[in-house]
């Protein structure tokens, strides 16, 4: 393993240079290279021919922006995508515009059950488990460098569940999580937490999105000890860097081939 990382606190500052007047980049370019790699490195590890159904949970952030882009370029790949969407951001409707006619499936707030003073999301486990139960695969776009512990409501019961269904699930059929960006729950520059194990992923595929964090140095070491090491994949994503800009911030460009939009690290 030999990839450099960079720390939540220069991450969100990197991020911030990218779309600086000095480099000029504008966010939906970056999401849309963002999720078009996590949807690429989705076809390399599970093609639609045996993991048509693609469940994408994305969260109120930039990570869950990733998702519904990925959600889009999925449909496009052949896969059948739905989107798990608690609490939409108002940033990103134009993306939910387009999920919307693309035929994509989007479980938003729940309007017979929003308390109408409030706009809150009320979690019902039932959608979520039967969403869970026919889905072949998960996105989890949830979360990235900016999560601090601890999860908060309504995500805290959502983790909860994916990962208890999932383990149950994963008896019967492997039913692989794949984490943009980071594994959601996990502490950017530690990796999990014991104290929150009940919510804690271990995602099959992880895609570094610009640069692996330190949590990703975790999700390599863990997964070199565990039984499934095997089928653990590391991908790096986001090519939107210059060689110039990945020296300032001590980071790797990425050894793309060709066209791709995402190289597997080893
Ligand atoms: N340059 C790149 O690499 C690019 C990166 N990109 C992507 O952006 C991602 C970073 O996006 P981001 O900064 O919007 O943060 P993200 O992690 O989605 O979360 C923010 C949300 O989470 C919430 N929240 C936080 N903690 C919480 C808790 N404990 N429990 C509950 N909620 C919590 C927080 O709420 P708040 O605390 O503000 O109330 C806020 O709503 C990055 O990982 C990558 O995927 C690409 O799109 C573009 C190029
Ligand atoms: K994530």
């Amino acid at each position: 393993m030999s990839f450099r990382t960079i720390s939540s606190k220069n991450a969100i500052l990197l991020d911030k240079e990218l779309m600086s007047t000095s480099v000029g980049f504008s966010l939906d370019q970056l999401m849309e290279l963002a999720g078009l790699s996590v949807a690429e490195s989705v076809y390399k590890s599970y093609p639609p021919k045996t993991h048509k159904k693609m469940l994408i949970i994305a969260g109120p952030g930039n990570n869950g922006g990733d998702g519904l882009v990925a959600a889009r370029h999925l449909k496009l790949f052949g896969y059948e995508p739905t989107v798990y969407y608690p609490k939409p951001s108002s940033s990103f409707k134009g993306l939910e515009t387009q999920l919307h006619r693309f035929g994509i499936p989007i479980i938003t707030m729940n309007t017979d059950k929003i308390d109408p003073t409030k706009q809150k999301f009320i979690f019902d486990e039932n959608v979520l488990r039967k969403l869970l139960e026919e889905s072949d695969g998960i996105v989890d776009a949830i979360f990235g460098f900016s999560f601090r512990p601890p999860l908060r409501a309504p995500f805290d019961q959502i983790l909860k569940m994916v990962k208890q269904e999932n383990e149950q699930l994963l008896k019967k059929k492997l039913k692989p999580i794949i984490s943009v960006d980071l594994p959601t729950g996990w502490d950017v520059d530690k990796g999990p937490l014991p104290e929150y194990d009940e919510w804690n992923l271990f995602p099959q595929v992880l895609v570094s999105l610009t640069a692996p964090k330190p949590a990703a140095v975790e999700f390599v070491r863990l997964a070199h000890n565990s039984a499934a090491k095997g089928r653990i994949r590391h991908f790096l994503g986001g090519r939107f860097v210059s060689p110039a800009f990945a020296d300032r911030w001590k980071i790797d460009v990425g050894r793309y081939v060709g066209t791709e939009q995402t190289v597997e690290l080893k």
